[in-house]
């Protein structure tokens, strides 16, 4: 048996599923919350769940605190770095259809209250400031990368219309309600980091009625691939290496390689075996955060050529409505038909390639899953058939981005 530890127990909350191998185990399950008594020794710790007492794994429990969740310190750490932004601000697709957005809403924004989220070095604020003539613009960045965006402010003579707010704007108290909430908050797959939650929120709480939201819409878009260079490279390789056999280790290598999708993946059209389609599409004027929990849109790809399905490949498009009635709509396609950008394209690589020929239909549904835990990350399933007169098979694929 064990002392009993004096100090309050601490809730901690399961990470991954636990099956007790032992009458002295507790099982508990992903999102469970655990109270731990004795952390008796680093791995195994003794704790209470459902009224039973017993040892859990500590490897499987996470602290149960807000911040952990968000992983904030590790996210704005990041941020407070130029790495970041020097790469998106490097990214000239990225970076030039912001550009465009202002510049040709230049007039209808004279006299406007705007809103940066998530500004960064502030440079969508300073176009805002230098393109048009703005009441003012509210430009809030989290991380400590803020201090030097108030100075790039002043050293472009913005200071009197851009006003640099250091600070998360669900803690944040701005001055005024905004006409336009402009926001580069896209991630892998279009979700992943999920800050557009914060956008969401910022909407309702800062956005007038009536107010523009830029983007105004985000689209996912998927394809059905080839992506023989990276079966070869991490698949087939192991069947001869200089001579010998290596195959027994490909199951190892599908799990290694191809367990979660391959985020830097850049897509040539010749890969495509269909036309891409869009399968969720996202208002940013009506999106609620519940939204964002689940999100699952229906595809259906009719092969135009010979070849093998390795996986589907996806990417995001962002639209941005024009302040003028009848305006033009600007997009920013981060597609293989347009130019690349940082975020590339995401390949989810399936179990095992399957032979296709023109004519066959690739049906199904993808589904991602926001992490009940670690809230900027979710899982992304596939569930698929083809039917072909050659082969009919459904599948289900699931990937994890990234926990
Ligand atoms: N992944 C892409 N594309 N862009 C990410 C862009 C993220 C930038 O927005 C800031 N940010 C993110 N969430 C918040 C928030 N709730 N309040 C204030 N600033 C925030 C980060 O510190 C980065 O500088």
């Amino acid at each position: 048996m064990h002392e009993e530890e004096n100090s309050a127990p601490e809730e901690f909350i399961g990470i991954a599923n636990f099956q007790a191998s032992g009458a002295d185990q507790l099982s508990f399950s992903t999102g469970d919350r655990v109270l731990v008594h004795n952390k008796s020794s680093a791995d195994w710790w003794w704790a209470e769940f459902q009224g039973c007492y017993g040892y859990v794994p500590s490897s499987y429990l996470q602290l149960d605190t807000e911040e952990d969740v968000w992983q904030d310190d590790e996210y704005f750490g990041n941020y407070g770095t130029l790495r970041l932004h020097l790469e998106m601000l490097s990214d000239k697709p990225r970076t030039e259809t912001y550009r465009q957005v202002i510049l040709s809403n230049s007039a209808p924004l004279r006299g406007k209250v705007i809103m940066d989220l998530g500004c960064g070095t502030g440079i969508i604020s300073l176009f805002c400031a230098c393109l048009s003539q703005p009441a003012a613009v509210y430009a809030v960045e989290a991380s400590s990368v803020a201090e030097y965006t108030c100075a790039l402010v002043k050293q472009n003579r913005c200071e009197n219309v851009v006003k640099v707010f250091q600070a998360r704007i669900e803690e944040l108290t701005l001055p005024g309600k905004v006409d336009v909430l402009v926001s580069e908050w896209m991630g892998n797959c279009l979700l992943f980091e999920f800050m557009v939650e914060s956008v969401v929120l910022a909407r309702d709480r800062w956005l007038k009625q009536g107010g523009m939201m830029w983007p105004s819409s985000a689209c996912l878009t998927l394809v059905p691939c080839q992506a023989l260079t990276d079966y070869s490279e991490k698949m087939d390789f192991w069947d001869r290496p200089y001579g010998l056999d290596f195959s027994c280790l490909k199951p190892l290598a599908q799990k290694e390689f191809f367990s979660k999708p391959k985020f830097n993946h850049q897509i040539v059209p010749e890969d495509c075996l269909s036309a891409p389609s869009d399968v969720i599409t996202l208002n940013m004027h009506t999106l609620q955060v519940s939204d964002l929990e689940k999100l699952s849109g229906n595809f259906s790809f009719t092969v135009e050529k010979f070849g093998t399905l390795h996986g589907f490949t996806a990417w995001f498009s962002a639209q941005f409505q024009s302040l003028e009635k009848d305006g033009t709509v600007l997009e920013l396609n981060t597609g293989p038909h347009s130019e690349l950008t940082h975020w590339k394209q995401t390949l989810f690589m399936l179990d095992s390639p399957v032979t296709v020929h023109e004519g066959d239909c690739i049906a199904g549904s993808i589904t991602l899953q926001r992490n009940p835990i670690w809230r900027r990350h979710m899982t992304i399933t596939f569930q698929w058939s083809i039917n072909s007169t050659k082969v009919s098979q459904v599948q289900t694929n699931s990937f994890p981005m990234w926990r």
